[in-house]
């Protein structure tokens, strides 16, 4: 690998600056380009029912071999939100897309790729201990989102029933996002593992796009312990012009020491090594010009530099354990309430009352709704 000489050539800074622009990590949210505050909620209703335990495996041992997606469960398995919103969750660190599309105003192409990379594997960080399952939108649901104070907009929605697909465009500065997302999945018994089909695409606006695909992702200990996912294989992010990228998310092993591990590097046209990625995904990325396939970890390198680190925590987490940023998903104020469509997902009955905390009316409406789809 010609990688450790032309190593030599950059140093660190120098890929932040190779035109000796003034380029201080591109912040965003900045004075000069002051954002909106917008008053979001940063918790959950309080459940108006107990709260119960009921054993996942006792609903799902009649069911293996067949498609999850056709599983049904009772609401209590569900989290209180849908596929639709679970697409924006991916949204939550936009900024670095934001980020990539000034580094490449300036003329630096290569952090621009970094960035898009690590968008790319940000969307995976919410993914930990979330043992719930999002509701399965119905044909034609859609949730839209208009977030000023991220400048972000959102759109998604479900396309079609069987096969399963939800369609979604996002705008951001100087970017716009387009993708479908349709999931293969396989019943294991012990595990359930989801083979996402589709292209993502962001395109900025001097005309630079990116496409790439998701990996996979394992549901392990659907029967015994506690349920985690995994995310695992090659995600490769194919740019039009001069760079693309590809990163390896460390297939799970046994007893493994250094789980969530992704590692990969930036090439240009030539097959030239141009910069080099480790972290993880449920954590954070850093980028450096040494070869970090050598490595586990980030500190084990000299000189690498963050792209990406994961928020904290939300202080109110609730037993689905989402982020700050997917607690305000499902608000509903008396303003949105006016101008939403019917078929947004804020509006599903069973959805909300989930949200509540009322599972004896939940189960009802989803059962309700549920079988009227099924008659369509
Ligand atoms: C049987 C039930 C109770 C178990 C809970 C399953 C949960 C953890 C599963 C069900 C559906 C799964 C999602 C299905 C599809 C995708 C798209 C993929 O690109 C990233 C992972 C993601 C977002 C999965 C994450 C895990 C997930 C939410």
């Amino acid at each position: 690998m010609s990688g450790s000489t032309d190593c030599g050539v950059h140093s660190a800074t120098n890929i932040d600056n190779p035109g000796g622009q003034e380029v201080v990590d591109i912040q965003i949210q900045d004075s000069n380009n002051m954002l909106p505050e917008i008053k979001r909620r940063s918790k959950l209703p309080e459940p108006t029912e107990k709260e119960k335990g009921i054993s996942l495996w006792s609903i799902i041992k009649d069911s293996v071999g067949k498609d999850l997606t056709r599983v049904c469960l009772p609401v209590y398995f569900n989290e209180p939100l849908s596929s639709l919103q679970k697409c924006f969750e991916d949204f939550e660190y936009s900024y670095l897309l934001d980020q990539a599309y000034e580094y490449g105003k300036v003329g630096n192409s290569l952090m621009r790729i970094l960035k898009v990379a690590a968008f790319a594997i940000s969307g995976y960080a919410s993914s930990v201990a979330r043992p719930c399952k999002p509701f399965n939108p119905l044909l034609g649901e859609t949730y839209e989102a208009d977030f000023p104070d991220r400048r972000i907009r959102f759109f998604a929605e479900k396309v079609s029933h069987h096969p399963m697909l939800i369609a979604c465009h996002s705008e951001g500065k100087g970017w716009k996002f387009w993708g479908d997302s349709n999931v293969k999945s396989k019943f294991w018994g012990q595990s359930i593992q989801v083979d996402p089909v589709g292209v993502l695409t962001v395109e900025f606006d001097d005309g630079e796009i990116f496409k790439w695909s998701k990996v996979t992702t394992t549901i392990n200990n659907l029967i015994l312990g506690k349920l985690y996912c995994n995310h695992h294989g090659i995600m490769h992010i194919k740019g039009n012009r001069q760079y693309s990228c590809k990163l390896k998310f460390k297939e799970p092993s046994l007893l493994d020491r250094n789980p969530h591990l992704v590692q990969g590097f930036v090439e240009d046209n030539d097959g030239k090594k141009a910069s080099f990625l480790i972290g993880k995904w449920d954590e954070s990325m850093y980028y450096s010009n040494l070869d970090t396939s050598k490595v586990k970890s980030a500190d084990q390198l000299q000189g690498a530099s963050l792209l990406w680190e994961k928020n904290k925590p939300s202080p109110n987490p609730t037993r689905y354990n989402l982020s700050s940023f997917a607690i305000t998903l499902n608000e509903l104020s008396p303003e949105l309430q006016e101008k939403l469509p019917p078929t947004d997902s804020r509006l599903r009955p069973d959805q909300r009352h989930l949200e509540n905390g009322e599972y004896e009316k939940a189960n009802a409406e989803k059962l309700r709704l549920e079988r009227r789809q099924r008659m369509v």
